[in-house]
């Protein structure tokens, strides 16, 4: 949690935000695909990417669906290095993939980029979309939805809970 709290502002986005934006992704990517318009499968970078590629799947009718794992982590070892690196730990069907062509990889978000330039450099021809997007993964993403300053946490709802907040004035 202490390394969001750099970050100045926050984005809290509901479920039924997270619907509608991951709905308005699938209707941008409508008829983009190779083949008439489809792509052959969906595959979703976890854990983030499987709720948004799970809406987008139903509302392109697309049923084969695969994942694949990437971790993040700090380079040097330590929080205080900021170096992120990026590795795969589950791979999707290789022979499904081959190099990317008429598959649609989707992701919740695209922060630095780090996490898309590992996945792009394995299936170069693979089409890239997430829900948000902010400035410095912009390049690394085919499609998205929202842009958010490079500032803001977003904060989905998986992550949050409905709970008790005072009123604005506080009391006497
Ligand atoms: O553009 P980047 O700087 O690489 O950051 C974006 C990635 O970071 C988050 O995943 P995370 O690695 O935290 O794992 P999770 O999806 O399992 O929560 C998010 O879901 C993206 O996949
Ligand atoms: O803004 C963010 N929110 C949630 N997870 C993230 N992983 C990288 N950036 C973010
Ligand atoms: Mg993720």
């Amino acid at each position: 949690m202490t390394d969001r709290l750099p970050h100045e502002k926050g984005f809290h986005v509901s479920w039924d935000q997270l619907h509608r934006d991951a709905r308005a992704l699938a209707w941008r990517l409508q008829g983009h695909g190779p083949d008439e318009g489809h792509w052959k499968a969906v595959v979703a970078i976890t854990r983030g990417g499987m709720a948004p590629a799970m809406i987008v799947a139903r509302e392109l009718d697309i049923r084969t669906v695969d994942t694949i794992s990437v971790k993040s982590y700090h380079a040097g070892g330590g929080k205080a290095d900021k170096r992120r690196e990026a590795q795969v730990i589950k791979s999707p069907d290789a022979e499904m993939m081959g190099d990317g062509e008429g598959i649609l990889i989707v992701d919740d978000l695209v922060d630095t980029g780090k996490t898309l330039e590992l996945v792009r450099s394995l299936y170069p021809k693979a089409h890239f979309a997430c829900v948000y997007a902010k400035p410095m993964g912009e390049p690394m993403v085919d499609t998205f939805i929202t842009g958010v300053s490079q500032d803001t946490w977003i904060f989905f709802p998986w992550d949050m809970a409905l709970q008790y907040v005072e009123p604005f004035r506080g009391r006497d």
